[in-house]
């Protein structure tokens, strides 16, 4: 099987009749890194914390390794580990002590072997003898994600690993993200920055008031969704954009040295071909061309009001 999470038509609504899910279908493969990516309250909590079997769904299923969150509660529950949003340790435990608690709590033997790699990698050994209330903000978060692989769980999730967090420890982040990755952990995290889901993502999700608005490929997604911009050089300085070009709705930039015009891949037509014959038509002489796809945060902005409109 090469999906390691399957969820079949996810709903939930909460106490108060509000529905944070709204028919959620998503298979996350062995292996990959999938960012789920959502402005504040899309319900990226709500569907992490229903596929680790802390929120029960309304309706619909998730399978985790083949095992139903709600029916085989304890073997899903054991490939998971959970890095939550919010800081939740004993203050006065040593490092070492949370992490092989944490291990404990799965029922899983003592393996101090197992926890010092976990710890080594986390840049945590050092530390192994620290109380947590000694440490500072970033290896807090590192204990978190070392209790969290304490039971060897083959998928992570991590709900907002950086939120809050400085440029330098959001990159460490990215780093270790990485690292797990290649030893096999199939991750799945969430997150409002668009630059996170870019940099780390094999596969990215993007969430909209309950609803997956789509889930595709890093790379796909920004080659099949973008706008590309091209900038054409112009030998000669315009003080405005010629009356005959006015269709294509070009910018005056580079001080009059250069037009710019936007147009949709998406489209049958980009219009690059009439656009370059009326400029030549209109004597206008190039001197260069390039082109630029948008950024992804350019794509989700796009998305997100699609989906709420
Ligand atoms: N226990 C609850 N009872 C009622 N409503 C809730 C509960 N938990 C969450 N919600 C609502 O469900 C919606 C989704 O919340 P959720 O925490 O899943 O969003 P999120 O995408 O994780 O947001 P954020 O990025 O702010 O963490 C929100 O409107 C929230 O207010």
């Amino acid at each position: 099987m090469d999906n390691i999470v399957e969820i079949r038509d996810l709903r939930k609504t909460y106490a108060g009749g509000f529905e944070a899910l709204k028919g959620v279908n998503l298979s996350i493969k062995k292996g990959e890194i999938l960012a789920l990516l959502g402005p504040n309250g899309a319900g990226k909590t709500t569907l992490i914390s229903t596929i680790c079997g802390i929120t029960n769904p309304g309706s619909g299923s998730v399978l985790v390794g083949g095992h139903d969150v709600v029916t085989q509660y304890r073997d899903a529950r054991r490939l998971i580990g959970l890095v939550p949003q919010e800081i939740n340790l004993e203050p006065f435990s040593k490092v070492k002590d949370t992490v092989a608690f944490s291990r404990g709590l799965f029922g899983k033997p003592r393996n101090p072997a197992l926890i010092e790699r976990i710890l080594r990698q986390l840049s945590l050994w050092e530390k192994r003898d620290a109380r947590v209330v000694e440490l500072s903000g970033g290896m807090k978060r590192r204990v978190l994600i070392a209790k969290a692989l304490s039971h060897e769980p083959e998928v992570l999730f991590l709900d907002e690993p950086t939120a809050g967090v400085d440029v330098e420890l959001r990159k460490d982040m990215w780093d270790i993200v990485a690292e797990l990755k290649e030893l096999g952990t199939t991750i799945i995290l969430t997150t409002h920055y668009i630059e996170e889901a870019e940099a780390i993502a094999d596969r990215i999700g993007v969430i909209s008031s309950g609803q997956l608005l789509l889930v595709e490929e890093k790379a796909e997604l920004m080659a099949r969704l973008g706008q590309k911009r091209l900038q054409i050089d112009l030998q000669d300085k315009l003080s405005a954009v010629p009356d005959v070009l006015v269709e294509y709705n070009l910018e005056l930039v580079e001080d009059g040295q250069a037009l710019r015009y936007t147009y949709d891949t998406r489209g049958e037509r980009t219009g690059i071909t009439r656009l370059l014959g009326d400029l030549a038509s209109a004597g206008i002489t190039l001197t260069d061309i390039q082109t630029e796809q948008s950024s992804l945060e350019e794509i989700f902005v796009g998305l997100v009001k699609e989906g709420a409109a």
